[in-house]
């Protein structure tokens, strides 16, 4: 697929529904008692990989598009699946169905497309042993395919070296089974989706500071949940909004969970101009309108305990430093490194083809902003969160650029280039 120069970008769009929660709507609505109807539920691939997962473990869901009916079997509900489980690209079903399937009654196995072969998987069959789990790398290479037996689980007080999202779930689902309680500590607060929505299906969970904390209950009890737009989807529009000058973006019903939101302080912290409208702070997932107008911008340093809070963002990120004033440094984001591809070479190599002064670091990049960049073929490595941001920076670029394996946009963002070329006319 192929970009130019754009001319200002303006309108409204709506955003898909998050990544993260979406998946632990199927998870969690699987394991409750009684109907979970999901609305603007991500059709994504990562999330149809987890719809496919518990379906093959007994579960029955019905997709109607929009709107995802999970009829869960309860805490005990799940069936041993007749065949392997295929996580297909997604590190999060991988992780977090490891956490549910420690404490089963029966034995599987699950495995995933070739990146996720490649992620590490040590950093939850670690703690998961540590609670009397039996999972083993079937390579031995600390990857999957992994090879899980059930087994009676004790509640642990884990304290993770990294802030995971991925890792903290997990761990907690497992605790759910656990007897006695089950403590996750983590360096920095991740993404708190699952707390939330465990404790809104009934689940005896608590959280003081970077420690979660759950204890088991008899059952969970399914429930409606409408999915905010997912802020690491709005990233990509937010940044054409900021880069492409005379634009102005009106992104809508977009989640802003304070672990989330990391994109907007940083903007804002660069002299961007985004102001949100209709904040909804009514359930515990809070959205809003976010109104992004182009202007300049001006080098910062991000790291610390925002990394976690826009994680997936620092792609486009990164490619945004380039059009602003000065120097940023992103520090603190050696994770970069263990997602779909090494973000941090993959984003330092195709910005640097694009003529680009940027510097690969142990743990992020140093970019100097203000060179004009041109256009380049850049290989997403299949990475979608790679492939929409240099569709987005090939926007801002002179000459053509043609992005390698376009079509993985798929996993998390399905019509993201027709939602872009709309707001181009
Ligand atoms: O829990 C989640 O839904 C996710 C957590 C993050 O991963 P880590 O937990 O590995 O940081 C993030 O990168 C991923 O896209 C989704
Ligand atoms: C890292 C990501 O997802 P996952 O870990 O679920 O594959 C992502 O979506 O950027």
């Amino acid at each position: 697929m192929k970009f130019t120069k754009a001319s200002p970008l303006k309108g409204e769009i709506t955003i898909p529904g998050d990544k993260s929660i979406s998946h632990r709507s199927v998870m969690f609505g699987s394991i409750a008692k009684g109907t979970t109807e999901i609305s603007h539920f991500l059709q994504g691939a990562d999330c149809l990989s987890t719809i496919s997962c518990f379906k093959k473990m007994g579960i029955q869901i019905e997709n109607n598009h929009d709107t995802v009916i999970v009829h869960g079997n309860g805490l005990r509900g799940l069936k041993k699946p007749e065949t392997i489980l295929d996580c297909g690209n997604s590190g999060t079903t991988t992780r977090l169905i490891s956490g549910l399937l420690a404490a089963q009654d029966f034995d599987v196995t699950l495995t995933g497309d070739e990146s996720i072969r490649k992620r590490p998987m040590k950093r939850i069959m670690e703690p998961l042993s540590f609670m009397g789990a039996d999972i083993k790398s079937v390579k031995d290479n600390g990857c999957a395919p992994l090879s899980i037996i059930g087994k009676k689980l004790h509640g642990i007080h884990y304290t993770s070296p990294v802030a995971s999202a991925q890792i903290k779930s997990c761990i907690l689902l497992a605790g759910l089974y656990a007897e006695g309680e089950t403590k996750v500590t983590e360096p920095y607060v991740s993404r708190n989706h699952s707390e939330i929505m465990l404790k809104y299906f009934g689940a005896n969970v608590k959280t003081e500071g970077t420690t979660a904390c759950i204890a088991p209950v008899k059952e969970l009890y399914g429930n409606k949940i409408v999915v905010p737009g997912d802020i690491s989807s709005a990233a990509y529009f937010i940044a054409a909004g900021l880069m492409i000058p005379g634009s102005e973006i009106l992104i809508k019903q977009v989640g802003i969970n304070p672990t989330r939101d990391g994109i907007i302080h940083v903007c804002r912290d660069m002299g961007a101009d985004i102001t949100l409208l209709e904040v909804n702070t009514d359930s515990g997932e809070p959205t809003a309108d976010i109104l992004v107008k182009s202007g300049s911008l001006h080098g910062i340093t991000i790291g610390g305990a925002i990394i976690p809070t826009l994680i997936d963002e620092l792609p486009m990120i990164a490619a945004m430093a380039c059009f602003a004033e000065g120097e940023t440094m992103i520090k603190d984001a050696a994770e970069l490194k263990v997602k779909e591809s090494n973000r941090i070479e993959v984003m330092v190599r195709n910005l640097s083809a694009m003529g680009a002064d940027v510097k690969e670091t142990e743990d992020g990049m140093i970019i100097r902003g203000g060179r004009p960049l041109h256009g380049a073929v850049i290989d997403s490595k299949l990475d979608h969160r790679i492939a929409m941001t240099f569709a987005v920076t090939g926007l801002c670029a002179e000459g053509e650029t043609e992005i390698l394996g376009a079509e993985c946009v798929n996993i998390s963002y399905p019509g993201f280039y027709q939602d872009l070329e709309r707001l181009m006319k």
